[in-house]
């Protein structure tokens, strides 16, 4: 049996554990990546995370569900004046701290919480630290679907950056770790090019940091120079992500010829990110000279959409939520007749003893208790989010940056013995017809 962590992004199991990554939630859209510690009993306070939402202790964010919600804490008003006395060494604070242990006491604050979520692409895309452009997780969902990515798969991806995609890769092609009995199946991998010496090193950390190594390989590379190739047996990509400023330079080396880092067995699909059209011009020409086909370029324009129901309408009276205006003159003039007629109908019964004012008081009573209780028949029989018109806008402040993708394929390899097997497999079968109406099936593999 391993000794080896399972990753926190494949199984990061029930609870968060010590030596973790968490991803701690503060908003909609503002993620805190944290590797969860257990105290550390020479600096107590090095073990709490300082947010804008409050200060949280890694002990309360320690053996608990992911998902929990977790509330800010504060040092306690007690530990924080004996704090305050020790810093301006003032003598009174010598007999009360005499045997005081220096650990903080934590209490809840009054406000500030956030959630602690495990670790997945799209939570590290949002909350890493920026060495460079990242593609963003709209951009690499696509990609990825595109390149028909699945576990066991090979990827090669160029250059590494800021290891968003790497991420993504990472999970997409998962489908277990060497050494681990797996062998049987194709183990999927990520091979992952840099140049930057500072930046493949810190991608390199954090892959280690998060259990992705044997499912992530980091190399340390200028691929316009050098290429792929790793050895005579890899990396056998099956499918090919390149970020980089020049893409068509490292074309050349994506190539069938041995020895080539392409999967000979399989197409090979290949994606490349540009900003510009004019890169996207350089590359598709490239890619046509190379033998590259089914060449398709796409222009990315992210909306987020908004998408909900619009209840308007009278019958919506009360409701929360919702625009009780009549929708229609019709519905306005149904709703004026139904108040007049209810009107006629208190003031034509009983006999008139009351003063105006109390008449008014009694009919509005009337009219407010004849509305409560439709309000609470309506909300019985109302299915609400079935109700009213659909509507749809969109959000323009999703994050993404402009930019050009070109996918294309490479035919698998195909040797003469390929051919050679193919024909004997799979012989075209001709029909013929005798003189007495019988069909034969020919095989006419020795004509061709
Ligand atoms: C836009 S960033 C890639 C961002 C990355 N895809 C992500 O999601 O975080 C482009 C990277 O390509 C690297 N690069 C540029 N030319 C390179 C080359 N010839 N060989 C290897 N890496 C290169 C740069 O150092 C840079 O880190």
């Amino acid at each position: 049996m391993s000794s080896r962590k399972p990753s926190p992004f494949f199984t990061p199991g029930p609870t968060t554990y010590p030596g973790s990554l968490a991803m701690l939630s503060l908003k909609r859209d503002l993620q805190m990546p944290v590797v969860l510690q257990t105290p550390n009993p020479t600096d107590p306070t090095a073990s709490v995370i300082h947010t804008r939402f409050g200060s949280f202790p890694h002990t309360t964010l320690l053996n608990i569900p992911w998902g929990s919600q977790v509330i800010a804490s504060q040092q306690s008003k007690r530990d924080a004046a004996r704090g305050k006395k020790r810093k301006r060494g003032t003598a009174d604070a010598a007999p009360d701290d005499a045997d005081d242990n220096d650990s903080p006491v934590f209490e809840t604050a009054s406000s500030g919480f956030v959630h602690v979520l495990p670790p997945t692409p799209e939570l590290w895309t949002a909350g890493l630290q920026h060495r460079t452009q990242v593609v963003y997780t709209p951009d690499y969902s696509f990609v990825l679907q595109r390149l028909r990515v699945r576990p066991g798969d090979v990827v090669i991806e160029a250059g590494a950056g800021s290891g968003s995609f790497t991420h993504a890769a990472a999970r997409a092609v998962f489908s277990g770790y060497p050494g681990e009995g797996a062998e049987k199946r194709r183990l999927g991998q990520v091979f992952s090019f840099e140049y930057h010496e500072p930046r493949c090193e810190s991608v390199r950390a954090e892959i280690a940091e998060h259990g992705l190594e044997g499912v992530v390989e980091v190399n340390y590379r200028d691929v316009y120079e050098e290429g792929f190739t790793l050895g005579p047996e890899a990396p056998r990509a099956d499918a090919v992500f390149l970020d980089l400023p020049a893409p068509w330079l490292a074309l050349r080396h994506l190539s069938r010829t041995e020895p080539s880092p392409l999967n000979p067995a399989t197409t090979t699909r290949i994606c490349t990110f540009s900003p510009c059209i004019e890169q996207v011009q350089r590359t598709v020409t490239t890619l046509r000279e190379l033998g590259w086909t089914s060449i398709v370029m796409y222009e990315l324009q992210h909306r987020r959409l908004d998408v909900r129901r619009e209840l308007v309408s009278v019958a919506y009276d009360g409701l929360r939520g919702v625009n009780s205006n009549a929708a229609s003159v019709d519905e306005a003039l149904t709703r004026l007749r139904h108040l007049e007629e209810k009107t006629m109908e208190f003031h034509g019964k009983g006999k008139d003893t009351d003063t105006p004012a109390k008449k008014e008081k009694k009919g509005k009573d009337a009219v407010g208790r004849d509305k409560q209780e439709a309000i609470r028949r309506r909300e019985r029989e109302l299915q609400v989010w079935k109700e009213g018109r659909l509507v749809h806008r969109t959000e323009q402040d999703i994050k993404t940056h402009t930019s050009y993708l070109t996918f294309a394929v490479l035919p698998r390899a195909w040797s003469k013995e390929d051919e050679e097997r193919c024909r004997k497999k799979w012989a075209v079968k001709t029909d013929t017809e005798d003189s007495n109406g019988d069909v034969t099936m020919k095989d006419d593999d020795a004509e061709v």
